[in-house]
């Protein structure tokens, strides 16, 4: 069963339902082809908030929240803070009763804000800074992941008994996602080895740090990944370190954290992740491990990030031009790869909805692109739009809640667009827009 089917819609609408999957559930079609998110017309948002814009509906945020914890009872649901982070979507995460992962003291002073309760938050981060030690010490954070021996030492010196750690591993599971995001594979970055030893050096280390208490095991295979197999291979291999710990160290660990990187359907007829298969699978295969090596089952923490905020997105951009280049028709909006790299980064493709006109015309593929200084800045290659699209129309961009106002950039001074949330009819700006006067704020000269 897929997360859409899981748990019914919490708001209602009168309006006509999208049919198209990668819309919130509450989308609803308007009158004169306008949409309505969380009940507020787009058109409306437009207007009042200006383009580009982010848009992010709380109770899809909070639907899918609920959605874990219902697949995963016995489970810890921690939201990866890092798809997008601010005080209210933090708070709303609070309220569904998740944990937060965090991976640097801004987005832990995010959390702070929010008085978001230290015991159940996890800070990660392959490079963690002094400062972002100090600041999880302060506030108390329940665990830190440890991700390089140097890093041990230091935490070792910072710390007081008993400072909650886990060890951050890479299991050699390769989740075929984009290569920029997938961190289960040996040589790279994140964790320590599985397969070299370094992730039982590293246990050891741990050990031998009077102030520190180990209390479990991570590994975080890769994001955007849609093969269940990937997960539960990564877990039964996960629960072969425990009991090989427990061997050697007599040591019995009673947390498993498996990471998140749950996928999401970005263009209508991609699938929805199997988060009932997920569950099913990885929780017979950890307690199948688990016996096998006489070993008591852990409790699991997962990390969704993407798969929580992502679909509850949407982006709204003003085009500026149409125009005619060789072979094919270009549609530049007034935004690009400041609010959303993903395309240039990972190839992202994405789909593009006209709202608030309707037309006749027929639809033919164009690249929507953006306003900055780069041929790269290709937001949508050949999406279908009506042919008389045309300078002054209202685009609307679904499941770009993830990844994007926490990925953007202020390139060629571009101020970066305002967060608004909408639910049962209201809009609320969460994070205003940044202005000129934001930017030069900072130059100091
Ligand atoms: C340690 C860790 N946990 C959780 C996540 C969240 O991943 P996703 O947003 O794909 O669920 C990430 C990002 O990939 C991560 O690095
Ligand atoms: N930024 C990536 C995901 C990174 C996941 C964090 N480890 C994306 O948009 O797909």
């Amino acid at each position: 069963m897929t997360l859409a089917e899981l748990v019914p819609s919490l708001g209602s609408s009168l309006q006509a339902k999208l049919s198209e999957r990668i819309w919130p559930l509450d989308t609803a079609l308007g009158h004169d082809g306008d949409l309505l998110l969380g009940g507020v017309p787009l058109t409306r948002l437009a207007a009042q908030f200006g383009t580009p814009s982010y848009l992010i509906d709380e109770n899809e945020v909070r639907r899918r929240a609920r959605a874990y914890r219902q697949a995963m009872p016995e489970a810890e649901v921690a939201y990866a803070g890092k798809a997008l982070s601010c005080k209210a979507v933090v708070r709303w995460i609070d309220e569904e009763g998740l944990s937060l992962d965090v991976c640097s003291a801004g987005e832990l002073a995010v959390a702070r804000a929010v008085g978001f309760p230290a015991e159940r938050i996890v800070m990660h981060g392959n490079a963690k800074t002094p400062d972002d030690l100090k600041a999880a010490i302060g506030y108390g954070v329940g665990r830190i992941v440890v991700d390089s021996l140097d890093e041990i030492d230091q935490l070792g010196s910072l710390a007081r008994y008993p400072q909650r750690v886990l060890v951050r591993v890479t299991p050699g599971v390769d989740a075929r996602t984009h290569r920029a995001i997938a961190t289960g594979v040996e040589d790279q970055k994140f964790g320590f080895s599985l397969a070299s030893g370094a992730a039982e050096d590293a246990v050891r280390h741990v050990l031998a740090q009077p102030s520190l208490r180990l209390v479990g095991l991570h590994c975080h295979i890769g994001s955007q990944v849609t093969r269940v197999a990937s997960f539960e291979l990564a877990a039964r291999r996960m629960v072969g370190l425990l009991a090989a710990l427990h061997a050697e160290h007599g040591l019995t660990l009673p947390q498993l954290d498996l990471g998140g990187g749950f996928a999401v359907p970005y263009l209508d007829g991609e699938d929805e992740f199997d988060l009932t298969g997920f569950a099913n699978r990885v929780r017979v295969a950890v307690h199948y491990e688990c016996q096998s090596h006489r070993l008591p089952v852990p409790r699991l923490t997962i990390e969704p990030g993407r798969s929580i905020v992502g679909p509850a997105g949407v982006t709204l951009y003003r085009v500026v031009n149409v125009k005619q280049g060789g072979a094919r028709t270009f549609v530049a909006v007034d935004g690009g790869m400041s609010d959303n790299p993903r395309p240039s980064l990972y190839g992202a493709r994405y789909s593009v909805r006209l709202v608030g006109r309707h037309t006749r015309a027929p639809r033919r593929p164009v690249t929507v692109v953006g306003r900055h200084c780069e041929a790269g800045d290709v937001l949508a290659a050949d999406v279908p739009l009506p042919q008389d699209i045309r300078a002054g129309d209202l685009l609307a961009v679904p499941c770009t809640g993830a990844y994007h106002h926490s990925l953007a950039s202020n390139y060629n001074q571009v101020g970066r667009p305002p967060l608004i949330g909408v639910r049962d009819g209201v809009a609320t700006v969460l994070v205003r827009g940044e202005t000129e006067d934001d930017l030069l704020a900072r130059d100091l000269g």
